[in-house]
C-alpha cells in the first residue's frame, strides 16, 4: 500500500492551481513544496513562502528532480524540498507546470495524484490574472508565450494519469476536490 501521496496541482496559468494549493493546506492541512524560481516576486509574495526566489546563479547551485524554463523565468522542484514536506504529513501538494506533472508521472507513479485545472473560457483567465494585480505587460508577455499555449489543453504524457477539474465555478471546484482527498484518505488508511 502506498502511504504518501502529492498532490501535483497543474493547469494554465491563471486557472486556479495555487489557489487549491491553499485550500488543500487549510482544509486538510496538505502542506505544500515550496519550488524555487528565477522570476520576480508579485506584489505580497513571500520567500520562502509562496518560493524561493533565486538569482540565476543561486538557482544554479540547487539539486532539482525537474526544472524547465516558462515564459522566460526558471523554476525547479528538489528532492529536498519533497522530504521536507513528506517529514511534515503524509500528503503533501505541489504546483507545477505541465510539463513538471509528467515528470513527477513518470518518477513517482502512483504517489503522484495529478490533479488538471482547466478554464476554457480564455478571456476569463485573463480577467483573473488581471483581477490579481498582475502587470499588463506580464501578462501580455505571459500569454503569448509558448507554454502558455501548450498548458491550455492536458499533455498526451498526462492522459490517463490526472483528473481534471474544470475550475469555473469555486463551490463545484471545491466538492470535486473534497471526493478526491477522501479517496485517497479511505484508499491509504492510517499512516504509520
Ligand atoms: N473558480 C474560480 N473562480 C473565479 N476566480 C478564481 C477561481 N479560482 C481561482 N480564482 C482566482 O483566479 C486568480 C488566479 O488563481 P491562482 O493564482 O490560484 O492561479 P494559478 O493557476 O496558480 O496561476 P499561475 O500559474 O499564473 O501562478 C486568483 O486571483 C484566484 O483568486
Ligand atoms: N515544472 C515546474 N513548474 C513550476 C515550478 N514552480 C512553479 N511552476 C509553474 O510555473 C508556472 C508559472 O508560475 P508563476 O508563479 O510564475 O505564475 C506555473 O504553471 C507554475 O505552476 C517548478 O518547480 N517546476
Amino acid at each position: 500500500m502506498t502511504s504518501k501521496r502529492i498532490f501535483v496541482i497543474t493547469g494554465p496559468t491563471g486557472s486556479g492551481k495555487t489557489t487549491v494549493s491553499h485550500y488543500l493546506k487549510d482544509h486538510y492541512g496538505v502542506p505544500q513544496v515550496i519550488t524555487h524560481t528565477t522570476r520576480a516576486p508579485r506584489d505580497g509574495e513571500v520567500d520562502g513562502r509562496d518560493y524561493y526566489f533565486e538569482t540565476p546563479t543561486s538557482f544554479a547551485t540547487k539539486h532539482y528532480l525537474e526544472h524547465v524554463t516558462y515564459s522566460g523565468n526558471q523554476y525547479g522542484s528538489s528532492r529536498e524540498g519533497l522530504a521536507a514536506a513528506w517529514a511534515k504529513s503524509p500528503f503533501i501538494s505541489i504546483v507545477l507546470d505541465t510539463a513538471g506533472a509528467i515528470t513527477y508521472a513518470r518518477e513517482l507513479g502512483e504517489q503522484a495524484v495529478i490533479i488538471y485545472l482547466e478554464v476554457p473560457d480564455q478571456g476569463a483567465l485573463v480577467e483573473r490574472l488581471t483581477k490579481r494585480g498582475d502587470h499588463p505587460a506580464r501578462i501580455k508577455k505571459r500569454v503569448a508565450s509558448n507554454e502558455y499555449r501548450r498548458d491550455q489543453e492536458l499533455p498526451a504524457g498526462l492522459v490517463g494519469h490526472a483528473t481534471a477539474i474544470v475550475n469555473d465555478d469555486w463551490q463545484v471546484t471545491k466538492q470535486k476536490l473534497d471526493a478526491l482527498v477522501r479517496h485517497y484518505q479511505m484508499a491509504d488508511g492510517p499512516v504509520n
